[in-house]
């Protein structure tokens, strides 16, 4: 049985979230998808329940998905077992941190076996979006960990206002594909590591590694707000293959000490003794077992690529750090030989 996948559907209140969803169930390349719903307080918190409406669409109640209703997501993810389902959208409220979603559904071992994480959709309005950034960080989060950034009512916006918002998009989150809602339903979704079509890795749609080239530290731009100064992402390329020894315990040295800086990392790993690739990839201080791909995907060139999304941490010490823990591994593994 292979892995059901789980798309994470966020973006700040009012973004046009329940609007696209609504749209993309009416496609056909979306039959047997499973709708998740959390809504923010309709009923009081005490009453944590989980309640089927039409069909497979499952409203969480009762908070914010990312704190209070965790167990909720589990519980409702479980009681979709045995029902024909092919893919599950998880609409989250406008106010949460996807971070602790992801996490939940990477982390709880029954979820693990049955679901695998697709990716995260992020909604951010045209007309509201650049006044959120401005004073939200949760929102600067959800654009910058997303997989696809999807930008809602450019009708109602100015195009200055809309090309501006993308130039800040595109420079929080090199690597996520600028949709609009009327995309087609694949380019929205199967934002995941294998093409669905064909079952193969398909690094370059996951990982975009080209995309990063370019693109810079914004702290020394002086318009850039805040937030985005606070948050940054960049790629790592490593000619020569790595050992999985140095690596292993430097993302437990990471993970431990500065896990909720690291918003996101994901990775296509060349490791030294091993002829095929393994794919990595976190949430805030919560790894991902690796997996070990079949093969390098075609004419994909064999340098391992890391892609990590920052806060509050600078390029320096994750590079430094990872340089310095590879370099020690191969000295070890010397002497040792
Ligand atoms: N003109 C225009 N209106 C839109 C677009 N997307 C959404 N809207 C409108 O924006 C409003 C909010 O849309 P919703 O889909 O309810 O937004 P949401 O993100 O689900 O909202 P919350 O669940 O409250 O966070 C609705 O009135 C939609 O009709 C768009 O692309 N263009």
């Amino acid at each position: 049985m292979s892995a059901i996948p789980v798309t994470v559907l966020t973006g700040f209140l009012g973004a046009g979230k329940t609007t696209l969803l609504n749209r993309l169930l009416r496609d056909p390349a979306l039959a047997g998808t499973a709708v998740l719903v959390n809504e923010f307080g309709e009923i009081g918190l005490d009453h944590l329940l989980v309640e089927r409406l039409d069909g497979d669409t499952v409203l969480l109640n009762a908070g914010c998905l990312c704190c209070t209703v965790r167990g909720d997501l589990v519980r409702a993810l479980r009681d979709l077992t045995g029902r024909e389902i092919r893919r599950v959208v998880v609409e989250t409220t406008g106010l949460a941190d996807p971070a602790p979603i992801l996490q939940t559904l990477m982390a709880e071992p029954m979820l693990a076996a049955r679901y695998r994480l697709d990716g995260v959709v992020t909604l951010v309005d045209a007309v509201a979006g650049m006044a959120t950034l401005d004073a939200q960080m949760e929102a600067v989060k959800q654009a910058a960990v997303a997989d696809r950034l999807v930008l809602s009512k450019a009708d109602l916006a100015a195009p200055e206002a809309v090309a501006a918002l993308e130039a800040r998009l595109r420079a929080l989150n090199p690597g996520a594909p600028l949709l609009r809602p009327n995309a087609p339903a694949e380019a929205l979704l199967d934002c995941g590591l294998y093409d669905p079509a064909t079952k193969h890795p398909d690094v370059r749609r996951w990982l975009d590694a080209e995309a990063f080239a370019g693109h810079h530290h914004h702290h020394h731009h002086h318009d850039v707000s805040r937030h985005d100064a606070r948050i940054h992402s960049f790629c790592l390329t490593f000619d020569e293959p790595l050992p999985w020894d140095g690596l292993a315990t430097w993302i437990d040295v990471l993970t431990t000490t500065r896990g909720e800086s690291v918003l996101r990392l994901k990775g296509i790993l060349s490791l030294e003794g091993e002829e095929r690739p393994v794919a990595i990839h976190g949430v805030q201080g919560l790894f991902h077992p690796p997996v070990m791909l079949e093969r390098w995907p075609d004419g994909d060139d064999r340098r391992s690529r890391l892609v990590f999304i920052l806060r509050d941490l600078d390029r320096a010490v994750v590079e430094n750090g990872l340089r310095a823990f590879a370099e020690s591994a191969r000295r070890e593994r010397e002497v040792a030989g």
